[in-house]
């Protein structure tokens, strides 16, 4: 595996004076984008339910630019959600990350109804409940959403039944906003990430599990969570002005590859 370069090509200042909202900011991905979006001017407000990986993210944003501030808040709690939608758009919103998400892996038999309703609530309803709030802060600024997905998600990953279900309904949601929202400059866009090591790998079963991700990536190598964060922060700019309803696939040719999948044949 090659070393990765680093991805920062745009310019300082790019965002300066704007505003998002990133769920799941504590950790991973939610993480590197909002460190990135700070690093170019963007006041960030994020999301997540544990304060303490929160207060990190803060910590590591402090000098950055822009700002990062943070509300604790499980996004399934729709009411709770709304209302921090609320208070953030209140100050203005540019762009909104649906950043946080997340399943257990199981084949479709090992799946019972109260966990498929878990993960399509996760990574469906909050999504929804979350864009709608946003919707009003967002015409008033012509704002982005970028909902990060799963690669392989048009094409269906072992293991991720209800997971790649709940993503392909996001895209779904994504392009008939992005049709119904044009009007009104809001532009939406899912990303969908390859193998992203965002956590310390625990165990040799997630270390096996990893190794054989990797192998099924055509380009050989994980996607580096700044790598998403890149691709954020260019479809919120103006370079991205024309760009909607789109899936962009940022996964090293996996989902063209055998696919990314989380139990074997
Ligand atoms: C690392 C390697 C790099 C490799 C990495 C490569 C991966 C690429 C793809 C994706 C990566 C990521 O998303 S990485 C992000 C990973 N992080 C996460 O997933 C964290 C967030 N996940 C969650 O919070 C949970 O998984 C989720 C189910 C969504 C929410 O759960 P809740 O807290 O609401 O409720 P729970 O009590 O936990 O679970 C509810 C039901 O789900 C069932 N359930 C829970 N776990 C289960 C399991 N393993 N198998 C079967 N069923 C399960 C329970 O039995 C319950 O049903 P009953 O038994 O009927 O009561
Ligand atoms: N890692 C990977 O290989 C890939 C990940 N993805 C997707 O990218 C997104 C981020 O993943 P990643 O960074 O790896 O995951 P992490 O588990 O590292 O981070 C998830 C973040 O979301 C927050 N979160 C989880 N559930 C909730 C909830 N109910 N309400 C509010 N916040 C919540 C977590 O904080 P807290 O627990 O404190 O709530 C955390 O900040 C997810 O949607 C994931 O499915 C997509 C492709 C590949």
């Amino acid at each position: 595996m090659t070393e990765p370069t680093n991805p920062e090509v745009l310019r300082d200042g790019l965002f300066g004076g704007a505003r998002a909202l990133v769920t799941g900011a504590g950790t991973g991905i939610g993480r590197a984008i909002s460190l990135r979006l700070c690093a170019l001017g963007m006041s960030v407000t994020g999301v997540a339910r544990r304060e303490a990986p929160l207060a990190d993210t803060a910590e590591l944003a402090a000098g950055l630019p822009g700002g990062f501030d943070f509300r604790t808040c499980n996004v399934r709690d729709t009411d709770a959600i709304e209302a921090i939608v609320a208070e953030a758009g209140e100050g203005g919103l540019d762009l909104l990350v649906n950043n946080a998400g997340g399943q257990f892996f199981a084949p479709a038999t090992g799946i019972s109804q109260k966990g498929w309703n878990s993960v399509i609530d996760l990574n469906l309803n909050a999504v929804f409940a979350v864009t709608k709030a946003a919707y009003p802060y967002l015409k008033a600024r012509k704002g982005a959403v970028v909902s990060i997905s799963l690669s392989g998600v048009d094409r269906g990953g072992m293991g991720l039944a209800h997971s790649i279900a709940a993503r392909a309904g996001v895209l779904g949601m994504t392009r008939t906003l992005a049709l119904e929202w044009a009007k009104d400059g809001i532009r939406l866009n899912c990303i969908g990430p390859g193998t992203v090591v965002t956590s310390g790998l625990a165990d040799e079963a997630a270390r096996q599990l990893l190794d054989n991700l990797v192998a099924a990536t055509p380009m050989g190598e994980p996607t580096p969570p700044e790598d998403v964060a890149e691709l954020v922060a260019f479809l919120a700019s103006s370079a991205g002005r024309l760009m909607t309803g789109q899936l962009i696939q940022i996964d090293g040719a996996a989902h063209l590859g055998a696919g990314l999948h989380m139990l074997s044949a």
